[in-house]
């Protein structure tokens, strides 16, 4: 099978290897990390340390040159979709699959066959002026839920922290031969990668963590562990989930989990830095608005206050200031 992964990062590093390894036709559309692959290759070093090195990953910068290919995995950032939404045309044939793996709420939450009375609208803090959905039809997207973490170590090389389950599912809740086949190639490189018939719930059930522990990791530079340890960091991450919970309940979602049990999920992940964390220590843009502005969006769409999402948003924005200021960029959109 022919597999795009557009972002040679550490999510499309970990797919990428493993696929590979699979016996996958793997190329990554990639930026900075280019040259190191189209000189050695990527490696992976696996949760219990075992390194992998795939020399049969091919790089490229340009789409265009990448061409046509059978699956597409989308593995760039929520933020960094929409600058490359109108080259991915050149990845993308009639019968080629679009897997969006971001966290957050998706740019086609909304379309794809949702129904109902919010069917086919647009969410401007998951798609800013609507350049991705112009650009990319959602008959070509599966939907997924990117459960691991990684860490993207050296270019080229990317660190297995935990986790290998990638969740996946059709807009329309279908079981098509397409989502099917795909969980079967994942599974065959190693991953974990079920069908859901509901995928925008499964999606809501990570963003709960999201939502929360990224903002209050980014602000307070604690891990996940002890956020979730922590009495009052722990009660402010309880109440940003429950007022997510009325907006998903409005929409049609229910949760498989209650609040306490996920936050014990997050904490068994450990010392970790949330990607957001990450991210700020680094100096690069965040994921704000596709994480916790369009829950916001979405609570205003539906009438429902959010004032502990609020209160948190409202801090990240000027954190994201700050750190556009001290680097002389824009860090995070409409900032
Ligand atoms: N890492 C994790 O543990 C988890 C991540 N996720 C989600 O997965 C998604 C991907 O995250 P992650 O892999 O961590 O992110 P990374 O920043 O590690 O990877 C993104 C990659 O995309 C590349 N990229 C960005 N724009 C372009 C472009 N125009 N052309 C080519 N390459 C480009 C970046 O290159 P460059 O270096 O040049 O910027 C970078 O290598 C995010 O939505 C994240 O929230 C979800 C769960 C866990
Ligand atoms: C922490 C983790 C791996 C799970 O909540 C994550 O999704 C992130 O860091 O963005």
């Amino acid at each position: 099978m022919s597999i795009a992964i557009v972002g040679a990062g550490a999510i499309g590093g970990y797919l990428g290897v493993r696929l590979a390894e699979a016996g996958e036709d793997v190329t990554f559309i990639a930026r900075s990390n280019a040259a190191a692959i189209q000189a050695d290759g990527m490696r992976l070093i696996e949760e219990d340390g075992t390194e992998i090195h795939s020399k049969s990953v091919k790089a490229t910068r340009s789409m265009q040159e990448a061409g046509v290919h059978e699956v597409v995995l989308l593995t760039v950032k929520a933020h960094q979709v929409g600058p490359i939404a109108g080259d991915l045309k050149h990845l993308i044939g009639p019968d080629t699959v679009v897997v969006t793996m971001q966290n957050g709420i998706p740019w086609w939450y909304f379309m794809g066959g949702h129904g109902g009375e919010y069917a086919g609208t647009r969410l401007e803090s998951a798609d800013p002026g609507g350049l991705i959905a112009d650009n990319l039809d959602p008959k070509h997207v599966i939907g997924s839920v990117v459960y691991p973490a990684t860490v993207l170590s050296d270019p080229g090389t990317v660190k297995v922290i935990e986790g290998n389950r990638f969740g996946l599912g059709e807009l329309d809740g279908s079981k098509s031969e397409r989502v099917l086949a795909l969980s079967q190639r994942l599974a065959k490189a190693g991953f974990r990668a079920p069908v859901t018939s509901d995928i925008r719930a499964e999606i809501w059930l990570k963003l709960w963590g999201n939502l929360s522990f990224n903002p209050i990791s980014a602000l307070t530079h604690a891990t996940l562990e002890d956020i979730c340890r922590f009495p009052d960091t722990r009660a402010i991450a309880a109440e940003m989930m429950r007022e997510a919970e009325v907006i998903a309940n409005k929409l049609g979602v229910t949760f498989r989990l209650g609040i306490d049990k996920r936050i014990a999920g997050a904490e068994k992940v450990g010392p970790h830095k949330t990607s957001m964390l990450q991210d700020v220590e680094a100096g690069r843009p965040i994921e704000l608005e596709a994480l916790v502005g369009s829950v916001i969006e979405l609570g205003r769409l539906t009438g429902t206050p959010t004032p502990h999402i609020d209160t948190v948003f409202a801090l990240m924005r000027l954190l994201a200031q700050s750190l556009e200021r001290a680097q002389g960029r824009l860090a995070i959109q409409g900032a």
